[in-house]
C-alpha cells in the first residue's frame, strides 16, 4: 500500500535532504538517519548515483521510507518510482509536473514560494506543499502570512533551515515538518545518527 501524504509528513518532524555523490555512502547514511529516528529520507536527483542510491536504500535499509527530491520532469517521476521511491519532492510546480506528480500514486510535496503557487495547488485539491527556498522567501513570517488566506494549506519549509531555526517553523500550525540537509552529510555515521536524533526530537 502506498503511504498517504498525512502519513508521510507524520513520520518525523524533519525530512533529511540527502545528496549522494558516492553510491557507497547511500546505505550507511540512510541507516544512520533511520537509527537516529528520521525514516523519511529525500534523495535529491541532482547527482549521477541518485537513482541507484534510492534503489539501494529501498532494498537494503529496513525502516527507511525513501523518496526522490529535485524532481522537475515527468520522466524523473517515472525514473524515481522505478527505483523504488515512495514519495516525491519538487522544488517548484508547473502544470505538467503537477499532472505527473498527481498521476504517480505516491505522496508528493511540490514546491511553492508565492500565493499564486499555493492557489495553483489548491485548485487541484492539493493541500500539502513544500515552501522553498524557505529562508530566502520570508521564512517563518511568510508562512504566518500564508495562514490567513490559505488556512487549509500545510507546508514543509525547506532551504536554509538548520537545527536552530527549525523549532520556530515547527511551532507554526501550518507547518507539518521541515526539510534540511544539516544532519545528512556523509562521512561520520555516528555524527549523522546523533544529529538525526536531535532533529527527530524537535
Ligand atoms: O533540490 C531540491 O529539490 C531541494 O529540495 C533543495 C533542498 O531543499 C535544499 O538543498 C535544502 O538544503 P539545505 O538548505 O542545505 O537544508
Amino acid at each position: 500500500m502506498a503511504l498517504t501524504t498525512d502519513e508521510l509528513v507524520a513520520l518525523a518532524p524533519v525530512v533529511p535532504v540527502v545528496v549522494i555523490d558516492d553510491l557507497d555512502d547511500a546505505v550507511p547514511l540512510a541507516a544512520a538517519l533511520v537509527r537516529g529516528g528520521l525514516p523519511a529520507i529525500e534523495v535529491t536527483l541532482r547527482t549521477q548515483p541518485a537513482l541507484a542510491a534510492i534503489e539501494r536504500i529501498a532494498q537494503e535499509v529496513p525502516g527507511a521510507v525513501v523518496g526522490a527530491g529535485t524532481v522537475t520532469t515527468a520522466q524523473q517521476v517515472d525514473d524515481a518510482l522505478s527505483a523504488g521511491a515512495r514519495f516525491l519532492v519538487s522544488p517548484g510546480a508547473t502544470p505538467s509536473l503537477l499532472d505527473a506528480l498527481q498521476a504517480s500514486g505516491v505522496p508528493f510535496l511540490a514546491g511553492t514560494a508565492t500565493p499564486s503557487d499555493v492557489i495553483a495547488l489548491l485548485e487541484r485539491g492539493i493541500t500539502y506543499a513544500k515552501f522553498f527556498p524557505a529562508e530566502i522567501n520570508g521564512g517563518v513570517k511568510a508562512l504566518k502570512a500564508f495562514a490567513g488566506p490559505f488556512p487549509q494549506m500545510r507546508f514543509c519549509p525547506t532551504g536554509g533551515i538548520d537545527v536552530a531555526k527549525a523549532p520556530d517553523y515547527l511551532a507554526l500550525p501550518n507547518v507539518v515538518c521541515v526539510g534540511g540537509s544539516w544532519m545528512a552529510k556523509p562521512g561520520d555515521w555516528d555524527a549523522v545518527e546523533a544529529l538525526a536524533r536531535a532533529a527527530a526530537s524537535l
